[in-house]
């Protein structure tokens, strides 16, 4: 069996039956959750094919492990392999506050446009939460990924780059520099968002429900503050909903509805304030069902919603681009830096992100063996920490050996 790159035709991927996975293992708790993941995702591809299908891993470098070899934090080569060989996966990498190198993750993500980050979020029967019905929460998350003040432009007060924009600014648009409550020692950031950027995140976000039986869409924006951005957000939204699904507004707008193309079944596309969206993703978990949002807001959202099944230890996403084909799954969760080579934290979230990336290679008898061991080893009440720490009767694990369980019950 000849280990090949994954490559897209006509819009469609092709995958060979040895296709070559670059992996990035992270920084902090990193190695220990790939190396439990790993463990899982061969079982896993060796049950459902019996030989016939593998993963050809390729490490690639990024962050503290790539600096320390390379003198460079995330290296061409690495670029350069996850451009040409499409799919991939990646553990957490550190981002410091303040000053420092900008967000590897996010580098990542605007280099390949991966412009959707998709983060399903379900609850697993046995999970100890902290609301009163978690099951009502099946929401999936499709957080824009490419801008908004995630682009990254902002200026540093005192520095000479600061002071030129200043002057740009305050010359061109006096009236609106005069809103600066304390010019003289503001750092500035930009929020670009745009009509093409919006309508390839909601287009895509509209398709999932189509193709996926879901009920609604919902656009959450901070539109009544941030007019021309996120407010442009919800009415671009609207706009492919109309132009390309056929959406017709409900009694008088702006919500609208769609009949689905596959089920024949109606698709509500509708949008939310994002503060009341937070407090009511606790509330009424049952009205929301496919999101689509900004970046900045989808990274809260993404947090908020993985603590109310049971937390951020299980929170998969995948980074895409579905017009290119290019993809690279990761969790939602960070580092966890105080818990690094402890062996220690719960590997759920990279685990089910391979899941993700079965099921988008087509690769679904491995994908739904995943999330049987996962079920099982849950079941079965052998959890690592986080989940331990809120269970009766549970027996802790480590992080290797809640990899070992969840390939043992598959
Ligand atoms: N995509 C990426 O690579 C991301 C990277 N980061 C980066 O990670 C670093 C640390 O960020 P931080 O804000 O501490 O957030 P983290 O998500 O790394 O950790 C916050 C807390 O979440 C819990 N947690 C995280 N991962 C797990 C896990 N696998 N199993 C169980 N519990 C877990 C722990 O809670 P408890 O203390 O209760 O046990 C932990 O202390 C930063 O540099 C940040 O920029 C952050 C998010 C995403
Ligand atoms: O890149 C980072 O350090 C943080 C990213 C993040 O929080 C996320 O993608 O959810
Ligand atoms: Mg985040």
């Amino acid at each position: 069996m000849p280990a090949q790159p994954i490559t897209m035709h006509n819009g469609r991927l092709q995958v060979p039956d040895a296709p070559i996975i670059p992996f990035i293992e992270g920084d902090g708790t990193g190695p220990d959750i790939w190396r439990a993941s790993q463990v899982v995702f061969d079982a896993a591809v060796e049950k459902a094919y019996g030989g016939k299908k593998k993963i050809e891993w390729k490490e690639v470098l990024a962050g503290e492990k790539a600096f320390n070899q390379t003198g460079n934090w995330l290296p061409d080569e690495t670029l350069d392999a996850f451009r040409s060989l499409l799919v991939g996966i990646k553990g957490p990498l550190t981002t410091p506050v303040g000053g420092g190198i900008r967000s590897l993750n996010v580098a990542l993500r605007q280099i390949l446009d991966l412009y959707v980050c998709l983060r399903p979020v379900q609850y697993f029967t046995g999970v100890p939460s902290p609301v009163k019905q978690p099951e009502l929460t099946d929401m999936v998350i499709f957080r824009e990924n490419t801008e908004d003040i995630y682009a990254g432009i902002e200026f540093e007060n005192g520095t000479a780059d600061c002071d030129k924009f200043k002057k740009l600014f305050s010359e061109a648009f006096p009236d609106r520099w005069k809103k600066v409550r304390f010019p003289a020692s503001a750092g500035i950031g930009i929020k670009p968002v745009s009509q093409e950027g919006t309508a390839r995140l909601v287009r895509a976000a509209i398709q999932y429900a189509i193709d996926n039986d879901r009920r609604s869409v919902t656009l959450v924006h901070k539109g009544n503050i941030m007019k021309f951005t996120e407010g442009g957000f919800r009415d671009w939204g609207y706009e492919v909903a109309k132009k390309e699904f056929g959406a017709a507004e409900l009694d008088g707008g702006p919500w609208c509805a769609f009949k689905s193309p596959k089920s024949g079944k109606e698709i509500v596309v509708k949008d939310v304030i994002a503060d009341a969206m937070l407090q009511q993703i606790l509330t009424r978990p049952a009205d929301y069902d496919v999101i689509a949002t900004l970046n900045l807001n989808g990274d809260y959202i993404s947090d908020a919603l993985a603590a109310c099944v049971g937390g951020i230890g299980i929170a998969p996403g995948g980074n895409i681009n579905y017009v290119s084909g290019h993809a690279i799954f990761e969790a939602t969760h960070g580092t966890a830096p105080k818990y690094a080579n402890q062996d220690k934290v719960n590997p759920g979230s990279v685990i089910l992100s391979g899941e993700m990336m079965f099921r988008y290679l087509g690769w679904t008898e491995a994908a739904d063996l995943i999330i049987k061991g996962l079920n099982g080893a849950i079941a079965a009440k052998t959890v690592t920490y986080d989940f331990e720490r809120l269970m009766d009767g549970a027996k802790l694990v480590k992080c290797s050996e809640f990899g070992q369980a969840v390939a043992k019950h598959m």
